[in-house]
């Protein structure tokens, strides 16, 4: 039988774990706080990420790494991007101390500040060669709090290594939830990434009070600047066009269960980004990833313009109102 272990019990994790659980794979989900492993195996909550939500009483929970590590085919990392290096490296030493190799897998949606590095790119670097078989992401349109409640999910799991991919997707697989793979792990972490920008974008608009013709051009003209980058980053254009792409794009540039949706809106609205962020008290990948591809199209000469203008509101203070009109009113040219 498969074991698995979950690296980080946010919402996302705790939601991934919890499916895999209620599909009798051998689980065990790891946080690195006590009073969370508690209620996780005591009350079979987890009130702050998944408020309301009853986990399964098969999930099981371990304040300790190696305990949850041990004997694990896969090891599914789910922390914030900001984490990754310091999760990487403990899993690193547990890996070794235990003598063992998994597949290496993470669900995880950002960029490095910095390098601009992608997830799997920052755990190669952290995790020796000789302790991981493969490389794989989950990525695709899904909030925790809907899978939670068992809404129909279709998710993208992207690997180069074909079995890899499938020990996860059958691993996740049920009535409600249904992984797809496919072997663009590149394009499938960066649409994961780069959509939450789009969809700041998309929550600024509807807190300024447009409407739906708004946010269709802002998700359509974003996922162009998604392909542009995923292309001079090696990415397969096609990838953009999958779940992990416009699916993603669409769920989270549209639903009020997307964190990143909901600060752009609260943006709109005219709060302040810390303020917006302190209330959340859950990741705002978007935020960093803004700057890491700002950062990374100019060091590329690439013209990301609703990035830009993005930028310019996070991190210059720009005015949203004249961020818009700027970008309605550059020269005209042809759709491509
Ligand atoms: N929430 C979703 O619906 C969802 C869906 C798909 C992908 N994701 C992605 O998954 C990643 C995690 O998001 P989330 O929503 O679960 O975040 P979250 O804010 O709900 O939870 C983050 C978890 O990571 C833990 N953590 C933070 N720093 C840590 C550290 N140094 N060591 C160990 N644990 C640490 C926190 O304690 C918390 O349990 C993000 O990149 C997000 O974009 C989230
Ligand atoms: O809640 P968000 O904005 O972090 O988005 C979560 C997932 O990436 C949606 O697929």
């Amino acid at each position: 039988m498969t074991k698995i272990a979950v690296l980080g019990a946010g919402s996302w994790g705790t939601a991934l774990a919890n499916t895999m659980a209620i599909n009798d794979v051998d689980v065990q989900i790891w946080s690195h706080r006590a009073d969370q492993v508690e209620e996780i195996n005591q009350q079979h909550t987890n009130e702050k990420y998944l408020p309301g939500a009853q986990l399964s009483p098969k999930l099981q929970a371990a304040a300790d790494m190696t305990t949850a590590v041990k004997g694990a085919d896969l090891v599914l990392v789910v922390v914030p991007t900001k984490a990754i290096r310091t999760v990487g490296e403990q899993l690193a030493a547990v890996l070794t101390s235990l003598n063992q190799q998994v597949i290496l897998a993470h669900a995880t949606k950002g960029l490095e500040q910095g390098t601009h590095l992608r997830i799997s790119e920052m755990l190669r670097e952290v995790v020796p060669a000789e302790r991981y078989s493969a490389l794989t992401v989950v990525s695709g349109p899904s909030h925790a709090e809907d899978v939670i409640k068992g809404d129909l999910t279709a998710v993208s799991i992207g690997a180069t290594d074909k079995a890899a991919a499938g020990v996860l997707q059958a691993a996740l697989a049920n009535q409600h939830f249904r992984p797809y793979t496919n072997q663009d792990l590149l394009g499938s972490e960066l649409g994961g990434a780069l959509k939450n920008i789009i969809a700041l974008g998309s929550g600024m608009l509807i807190g300024l009070g447009y409407g739906v013709n708004a946010q269709a051009a802002l998700l359509t003209r974003g996922l162009v600047e998604m392909r542009e980058v995923g292309q001079k980053m090696g990415a397969q254009p096609e990838t953009f066009l999958g779940l992990a792409g416009i699916g993603d794009l669409i769920v989270t540039g549209m639903s009020p269960n997307s964190r990143n949706f909901r600060a752009g809106r609260a943006l709109g609205q005219g709060q302040q980004l810390e303020q917006v962020q302190a209330e959340m008290g859950m990741v705002i990948e978007g935020v960093n990833t803004v700057k890491a591809v700002y950062e990374y199209s100019q060091a590329n000469h690439l013209d990301l313009p609703i990035t830009t203008a993005l930028y310019r509101v996070l991190y210059e203070g720009a005015d949203i109102e004249k961020q818009i009109t700027s970008l309605m009113t550059r020269p005209l040219k042809a759709e491509d």
